[in-house]
C-alpha cells in the first residue's frame, strides 16, 4: 500500500495553535514523516500498546462530541473479501479520542463531520478508564490528519471503499418538512434523547425560523440538559415573536432561574396571567432564593436536612455576598476587607461551588491517574455549559506567574476559549478539600491539586487529587491569616463563610488554609508550599523564638505516638503525658518572657498582633491537645473535677479564631458535662450556654441545628 499524498488540500492540524486537555504538556508526536509509516487497519491493532511505525487510515462514522477529549466513533475501509454483505459486517469499528484537541478544534462536530477521513500516526489502542472499552487514542494534533469529504482522494485513499454506515453529505441536508421534523424532535423529546431533539428542532427552524411552538420545544430540550443559557436565547426569542405564549414564557423564567438571575426570572414568572402549580412552585422558590441572596436569610437547617438526605449534595440555593469587597492588599496580591463594621456571628457570604468532586463520585468514576484530576475535568465541562462564567473563573488567582485575564462574555458566551493551563492553575491555587461526612466541615482547607509543568507551589499535592474537593469562586479572594476572622462551612457544595469575631471597617476577612492547632513547622511548611509566610501573631511568636518552638513540635510528636493508648484509658500514660504538659509549658514560660521583652534574632523587629492582639498565653496552642488528652484521662478515672480543671486551662488556650472556632464550642460541652458528672447543674448550664454561643458563630443562630448537633445532652440539663 501506497503512503499517503500529503498534497492533497488535507486540514492538517499542527498549523493550528495546540492547547492542553490534559495536564501534561501536549505530548510530543512521533518524528516519523506519514510518507514512511506502514499502514494499519482498526482490526490489526494490539492493544495496550502504541502502534509504532504505523498510520491508521479510517473514517469517522457518527458526531463529534468535545469533552476534555474529542471523541468520534471511526471505522476501517471495506476488506474486499467474500460477498457485498458480508464485506460491510466484517468492518471493524472502534472509538477514538484526540487528546489535546479540544481547542484546536473550536466545535469538534464542525470540522468532524460524519465520513470524514483520518490518517492517524502511530495510535495508543488501550482501555477506557472510565468505562473499560478499548479506545483508540491520539494526543497529539501533529500526528493527525484530516482530510474533508469535498476533498479529492490521494494515492492511499483512492483504492479504499467505505461502508453504507454515514451517508456523506456535502453542505448540510436539504429539509424541506419543518412539521415531520418537529414531529421526530417531539419523539425524540420523549424518549428522553434531548440532543437529537435539539438537533431535529434546529433543522426544523431553519425552514421556520420564527416558529414559536419550535424555539419553545428547543428552549425545553436545553432546559432538560441544564444547557440554561441556550434554553433563554430560545425562549427569549419565542416570546419576543409572542408575548403572550405562556410556556415559552415559563421556559424563560426557568432558564434565568437555572442562570441563578432570580430577579429577573421573578419578573419574567410576574408576566404569566394564570398560574398554575408548576408556575407557583418556581414563584415560591424564586422568593426563597431572593431573600438568599439579598439578605443572606438561609434556613441552614432545612440545608443541613437536604444535604444529609443527598448521596451527592448538589443544593438549589442562591449566593450571597455580604458587606465585603474585594481589594488589593499588600503583600499579598488581592483579598477582601469589610465595607462596614461587622458584628461576630454575621454572615459574610455564602458560595455555592463552581464545580465540585465528592469522594463518593470519584469511587464511581474509575478515575486513573493518566487522566486530568477529576475537578479540572469537572470545570472543564461546567465551562462548556455555561460560558458566560468564564469571567469569574479566568479572574481567579492563577499562581505567581499567570496574571488574571478579564474575559468579555457578553457577546462570546459560545466563543469562551477552554484554557487548561490556567484552568489547571486556578484549581490548584483556589480548590478547597471536601470529606465525605454527612455532617458539614469545617476542616476542610483549601488545598492544591496535582499540577506538572508548573511553579513549585503545587506541585507537592499529588496526594489530594483523589479527594473530593471542590472550586468556590467567591471565597477564593480570601486570604490567610493563622488567627483568622472568618470560618468557613461546607454544606454539601455550599459554602458559608461567617465573622467569628467582631471586624472593623476596612480590615481584612481571612479564613485558615492550615489550622492554627498544627505546630508552627507544619503550619509554616505547609503555607510555604504555598509561596508566602504567614506573618501573623502567632506566626512571628513561632519565628521570635525558633528554639522553643522547635522542643514543642519534639514534644508534641512525643505525645503523638502514646495518643493511641491515652485514647484507650490506658492509665500508665498519665505519667509521660504529665511530664509532656510540663515540659510545653515550661518553653512557653521562656518564649513569653522573650517575646515581651527580648527582641528577635533575625530582623531584631518586635512581636507585632497582625490580626488582633492576643495575650501571650492565649497563644500557648500546642498546650490544647495535650491538656484535653489529660482531662480525657482523668474523667476516665472518675475524677471529673480534675478533668475539668484541665479542660478550662485546654478551652483559655484557645483563642476565638476561624479553623479552631468549633474546638471552643467542643470544649466548653465537654466542660459542661465535667460539671453535670460533679451535679454542679449551674456551672454546667453556663458551659452549655457559653458552648451554643461559639457554636452559632459558625453555623448561626437556629436551635435545631444546635439540637442536632449537641445530641441527648442537653435534654437532662
Ligand atoms: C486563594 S488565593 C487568595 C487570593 C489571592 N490573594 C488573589 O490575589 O486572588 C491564595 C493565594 O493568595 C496569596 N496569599 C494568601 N494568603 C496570604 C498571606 N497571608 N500572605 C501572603 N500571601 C497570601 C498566596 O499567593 C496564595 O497562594
Amino acid at each position: 500500500m501506497d503512503p499517503p499524498e500529503l498534497s492533497v488540500q488535507q486540514l492538517s492540524l499542527s498549523q493550528q495553535p495546540s492547547h492542553q486537555t490534559s495536564t501534561e504538556s501536549t505530548p510530543s508526536s512521533s518524528e516519523t514523516p506519514f510518507n514512511s509509516l506502514k499502514r494499519i487497519t482498526l482490526s490489526e491493532l494490539s492493544q495496550g500498546t502504541v502502534q509504532h511505525g504505523c498510520v491508521l487510515v479510517c473514517r469517522t462514522i457518527g458526531t463529534a462530541t468535545t469533552s476534555v477529549a474529542v471523541n468520534v466513533e471511526i471505522e476501517d475501509p471495506i476488506v474486499d473479501e467474500g460477498p457485498p454483505a458480508a464485506q460491510e459486517t466484517k468492518v471493524a469499528r472502534a472509538q477514538l479520542s484526540l487528546y489535546n484537541f479540544a481547542s484546536v478544534l473550536s466545535d469538534g462536530a464542525d470540522v468532524m463531520p460524519p465520513g470524514i477521513r483520518l490518517f492517524i500516526r502511530e495510535p495508543n489502542y488501550e482501555i477506557d478508564a472510565s468505562n473499560g472499552l478499548p479506545m483508540l487514542r491520539s494526543d497529539s494534533p501533529d500526528d493527525v490528519i484530516l482530510v474533508p469529504n469535498e476533498q479529492v482522494d490521494g494515492p492511499l485513499l483512492a483504492g479504499l471503499r467505505w461502508s453504507d454506515a454515514v451517508s456523506i453529505t456535502y453542505g448540510k441536508p436539504q429539509i424541506k418538512n419543518a412539521a415531520v421534523l418537529q414531529r421526530r424532535g417531539n419523539e425524540q423529546f420523549v424518549a428522553k434523547d434531548y440532543a437529537s431533539a435539539i438537533e431535529s428542532y434546529t433543522q426544523a427552524l431553519e425552514v421556520e425560523p420564527n416558529d414559536v411552538v419550535l424555539l419553545s420545544n428547543r428552549a425545553q430540550a436545553y432546559l432538560n440538559l441544564q444547557q440554561f443559557w441556550h434554553a433563554l436565547q430560545d425562549a427569549e426569542a419565542a416570546v419576543k415573536i409572542d408575548g403572550a405564549n405562556t410556556k415559552a414564557l415559563f421556559r424563560h423564567a426557568k432558564a434565568l432561574y437555572g442562570m441563578r438571575l432570580y430577579k429577573e426570572a421573578s419578573n419574567s414568572l410576574q408576566k404569566l396571567s394564570t398560574p398554575t402549580p408548576e408556575t407557583r412552585e418556581l414563584t415560591r422558590r424564586t422568593q426563597q432564593r431572593l431573600e438568599e441572596q439579598e439578605h443572606g436569610r438561609y434556613d441552614v437547617f432545612g440545608i443541613l436536612k437536604d444535604a444529609q438526605s443527598m448521596r451527592m449534595p448538589y443544593l438549589d440555593n442562591a449566593n450571597y455576598v455580604g458587606p465585603v469587597r474585594i481589594t488589593e492588599i499588600p503583600g499579598k496580591g488581592r483579598g477582601m476587607v469589610a465595607t462596614k463594621e461587622i458584628a461576630e456571628g454575621t454572615l459574610l457570604m455564602c458560595s455555592k461551588a463552581y464545580s465540585i468532586i465528592y469522594e463518593g463520585e470519584l469511587a464511581e468514576m474509575n478515575w486513573s491517574d493518566s487522566l486530568p484530576p477529576p475537578i479540572i475535568i469537572k470545570v472543564v465541562e461546567k465551562l462548556q455549559a455555561e460560558p458566560w462564567t468564564a469571567a469569574e473563573l479566568y479572574n481567579l488567582y492563577a499562581g505567581p506567574t499567570m496574571a488574571p485575564i478579564a474575559v468579555d462574555v457578553t457577546n462570546t458566551a459560545e466563543e469562551i476559549q477552554i484554557d487548561f493551563l490556567r484552568i489547571n492553575n486556578i484549581v490548584c491555587e483556589n480548590c478547597f478539600r471536601v470529606d465525605g461526612d454527612p455532617w458539614p466541615q469545617l476542616s476542610s482547607q483549601p488545598t492544591t491539586l496535582q499540577a506538572k509543568n508548573r511553579t513549585s507551589a503545587a506541585a507537592a499535592f499529588d496526594e489530594e487529587v483523589g479527594k473530593g474537593s471542590g472550586l468556590w469562586v467567591l471565597p477564593s479572594y480570601l486570604n490567610h491569616s493563622c488567627l483568622a476572622n472568618a470560618s468557613y462551612l461546607n454544606i454539601g457544595d455550599l459554602m458559608f463563610i461567617r465573622a467569628i469575631r467582631g471586624i472593623k471597617e476596612g480590615e481584612e476577612i481571612s479564613v485558615a488554609y492550615v489550622p492554627a492547632l498544627d505546630t508552627f513547622a507544619e503550619r509554616t511548611k505547609k503555607l510555604q508550599r504555598r509561596n508566602f509566610d504567614c506573618m501573623c501573631q502567632l506566626c512571628e511568636f513561632g519565628r521570635a523564638q525558633p528554639e522553643a518552638a522547635r522542643r514543642r513540635k519534639e514534644l508534641l510528636d512525643e505525645f503523638h505516638v502514646i495518643q493511641p493508648a491515652i485514647r484507650k484509658g490506658e492509665l500508665s500514660m498519665l505519667a509521660p503525658l504529665t511530664n509532656i504538659i510540663d515540659k510545653i509549658r515550661k518553653t512557653y514560660a521562656v518564649a513569653d518572657k522573650t517575646a515581651s521583652t527580648g527582641p528577635r534574632k533575625k530582623g531584631k523587629k518586635k512581636v507585632v498582633a497582625v490580626d488582633g492582639e492576643l495575650q501571650p498565653h492565649q497563644l500557648h496552642l500546642e498546650l490544647f491537645r495535650p491538656l484535653s488528652a489529660y482531662s480525657h484521662m482523668k474523667a476516665c478515672r472518675g475524677d471529673f473535677s480534675k478533668a475539668a480543671e484541665a479542660l478550662l486551662e485546654a478551652f483559655d488556650t484557645l483563642p476565638r479564631i476561624a479553623g479552631i472556632a468549633l474546638a471552643r464550642a467542643d470544649v466548653a460541652i465537654q466542660i459542661g458535662k465535667m460539671y453535670s458528672m460533679q451535679r454542679k447543674m449551674d456551672e454546667a448550664r453556663r458551659w452549655l450556654k457559653v458552648a451554643k454561643k461559639e457554636f452559632e458563630l459558625i453555623y448561626g443562630e437556629n436551635h435545631g441545628i444546635w439540637q442536632e448537633y449537641v445530641g441527648d445532652f442537653t435534654s437532662n440539663m
